[in-house]
């Protein structure tokens, strides 16, 4: 009902403002968009579901999560796709999987001081209730 809608608003709100905060930061640029099919011709071979921002905010915008939990398992998938595709030595490899750590932790910490526990509950009851 309208407390409900009003509860996944609040989330979707919350969830752009963080994604648009991490798309801003030039750490992260490279995850901002799909890697290029045209450029890495194997990446889709590797890697099963790639994400990205932009995949990030449709989603939210196409109402596809009703908790903070299912969006952090996209996002989630933004660092793990890019410590196994760019595994190497190389110092390429290496500065990809340091911006990698970078925004993992990033998250993690954003998530921890600013999604309230309370907040979350209610939208794991509404994801239960549906
Ligand atoms: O994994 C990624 C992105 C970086 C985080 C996501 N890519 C795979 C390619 C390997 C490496 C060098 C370029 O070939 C460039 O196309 C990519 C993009 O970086």
């Amino acid at each position: 009902e309208q407390q409900e809608e009003d509860v996944l608003r609040e989330l979707r709100l919350f969830l752009r403002n963080v994604t648009e905060r991490l798309s801003l930061d030039r750490r992260f640029k490279a995850f901002t968009k799909p890697v290029d099919i045209e450029e890495v011709p194997d990446y889709m071979l590797v890697i099963r579901k790639p994400m990205d921002f932009s995949t990030l905010l449709t989603n939210i915008d196409e109402q596809k999560y009703v908790t903070v939990g299912e969006f952090m398992s996209d996002a989630e998938l933004i660092w793990q796709n890019a410590l196994e595709y760019n595994p190497d030595s190389d110092p390429m490899d290496r500065h990809i999987r340091h911006r990698a750590c970078a925004l993992k932790d990033t998250v993690r910490a954003i998530i921890r001081d600013e999604l309230d526990e309370d907040f979350e509950r209610v939208c794991e009851e509404v994801k239960e209730s549906r």
